[in-house]
């Protein structure tokens, strides 16, 4: 299959790898100094395994149209991607392997075919050309919102071939706000106390804020007509026990002075509340503290009168 990964950064360049080294006809599409370095030594993928892929990459998209695009952006660069990507965009499967919600939607609007993801596997961008896959978890795809069709069915077996353990959902608008209404309650609280996953779960109190968030997001669903896949609080259990070493990828991001992608996970539930009539107070205010955290790591002096 001719794959072509838009955004290949941690995630993406993980996904786009092991299907190359599987046999599939992929191409990395990424920034110049990842795609420089992998076209120099080749992407270098550690961790779970060590193997170094003579993967194609390019910093913008060939000119012929592919079989499936992955779209491996953050949440807040799948406009741009998709606009800079419009002559292969249309009429092309695209399946979204993003967090947050709405980037289907993104995708049908560029007259592309949406396909939903989600993913627990882990990666990180060590340096240019070097991704080390630091959790094996399972990914689930399925025609958006819902329904079935034989191509999906053949992302699955592809990506099960290539070593990504993937089933097949007929309701993956189900499982996108699932894993939202997780990421919602998980990641702005341990980005604004900088602690790992584990810490939530192990503090009472926490956990009783991070289980109110999750109620709040599955009320909100629920009111939008979503049917969850997968109970949320199950979910965050589960998910908090499994990373419990891990520091999210929010509060990675504002480490690094990175924008978040709060606006697509909490900005999002707020947006969907109110689509319906409801208010979503928690979600507001982890929303409204993050979008002040990144303004603060973004160079503004802080209340202590110094930059962070
Ligand atoms: N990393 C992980 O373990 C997991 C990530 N996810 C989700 O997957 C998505 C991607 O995450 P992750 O891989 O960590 O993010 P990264 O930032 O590592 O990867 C995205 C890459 O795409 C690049 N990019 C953005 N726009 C374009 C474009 N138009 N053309 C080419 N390259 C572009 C970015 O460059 P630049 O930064 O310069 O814009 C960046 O290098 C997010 O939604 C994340 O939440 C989900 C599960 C796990
Ligand atoms: C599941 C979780 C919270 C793991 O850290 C994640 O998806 C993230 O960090 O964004």
């Amino acid at each position: 299959m001719k794959i072509y990964v838009l955004g290949a950064g941690a995630i993406g360049s993980l996904f786009g790898g092991l299907l190359f080294a599987a046999g599939e006809d992929v191409v990395l599409i990424g920034r110049k100094p990842h795609v420089d370095a992998i076209n120099k030594r080749g992407l270098r993928i550690t961790g779970i395994i060590e193997e170094v892929i003579k993967v194609p990459a390019t910093i913008s998209p060939p000119e012929e149209k592919p079989d499936l695009i992955i779209l491996a952006t953050k949440s807040y660069s799948t406009v741009e991607a998709l606009r800079a990507s419009k002559a292969i965009v249309e009429d092309t499967w695209i399946l979204s392997i993003q967090n947050g919600i709405g980037n289907e939607d993104e995708i049908r609007k560029f007259g592309g075919k949406p396909i939903g993801g989600i993913t627990t596997n882990g990666a990180i961008l060590v340096s240019s050309g070097v991704v080390k896959w630091t959790g094996k978890g399972i990914t689930v795809v399925g025609l958006y919102p819902k329904g079935r069709h034989t191509f999906v069915d053949k992302i699955s077996e592809i990506f099960n071939r290539a070593g990504l353990e993937t089933i097949v959902s007929e309701n993956i608008e189900g499982w996108i706000w699932a894993k939202a209404i997780v990421n919602s309650a998980i990641n702005p609280i341990g980005t604004l106390l900088r602690v790992k996953n584990g810490a939530i779960l192990d503090n009472e109190e926490l956990l009783s804020v991070a289980v109110e968030v999750v109620k709040e997001g599955c009320k909100v669903a629920t009111q939008n007509g979503v049917k969850l896949e997968v109970h949320p609080i199950d979910l965050l259990f589960q998910t908090l026990k499994k990373t419990r070493e891990n520091y999210n990828s929010m509060l990675q991001d504002i480490l690094k002075g990175r924008k978040t992608e709060i606006d697509y996970i909490n900005g999002k539930i707020v947006e969907y509340a109110k689509s319906v009539g409801l208010e979503a107070p928690l979600n507001f205010l982890l929303w409204g503290l993050i979008k002040g955290m990144e303004k603060l790591h973004g160079g503004v002096e802080n209340v202590w009168g110094k930059r962070e």
